[in-house]
């Protein structure tokens, strides 16, 4: 039986504004989430799950709404907790700590988690979210990193190079036969 899981990575969030768990959407980012909106509201999604994290969830929330329904929070689909949880690590030391992160999915910084843990974690969730809602489908509020991995340990092609060429936000459709991956495809593809 299919399930689908649209993968909807976040809007364009303010970098210096509250932490890594409370910072919002700037204003671009508003109108991305609006954009989000009109691309997947004809889909016929019935459930909403996301990140924790204020900018996923209000990236899916007017989608929600639009079908009556509320996000489901997740704790564990966070993002990759880089160096500590509550603070934004960053651009200039992100792209090296990605590097040997992808390279040594063991390597954490003092504070932070690995891929490796950060994957599993994360996958837990998404089997657990394939077996409650299979046949449905479930669009999931989500991060960079985070989404990255999810989609790794499903098929190797989502590397850091993928990662690097994401867009914020970015919407990719992931078609499962019951737990098993069978297709993926990028639905957003605006600059
Ligand atoms: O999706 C992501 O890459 C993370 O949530 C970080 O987002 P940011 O660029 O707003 O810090």
């Amino acid at each position: 039986m299919k399930t689908f899981i649209y993968m909807v990575r976040h809007g364009e969030s303010p970098k210096t504004e509250g932490n890594e768990r409370t910072r919002g959407l700037t204003d671009k980012g508003k109108s991305d989430a609006f954009q989000i909106t009109e691309l997947l509201r004809g889909e016929g999604i019935e459930v909403f799950v996301s990140s924790p994290y204020q900018r996923a969830i209000l990236t899916i929330q007017e989608l929600a709404q639009c079908s009556g329904q509320e996000v489901l929070i997740f704790e564990d689909l966070k993002e990759r907790i880089f160096s500590s949880e509550d603070n934004r690590i960053p651009d200039d030391e992100l792209f090296p700590l990605l590097d040997k992160s992808f390279s040594d999915p063991n390597f954490a910084l003092t504070g932070g988690e690995s891929n490796a843990v950060c994957q599993n974690r994360s996958i837990t969730v998404l089997k657990e979210l394939l077996k409650i809602y299979r046949g449905q489908k479930v669009a999931l509020g989500t991060h960079g990193a985070v989404m990255t991995l999810m989609m790794e340990y499903y098929d190797k092609q989502y590397d850091l190079n993928f990662l690097l060429h994401t867009s914020k936000p970015d919407v990719y459709r992931m078609e499962f036969n019951d737990q098993e991956l069978v297709e993926v495809k990028r639905l957003w593809n605006m600059p």
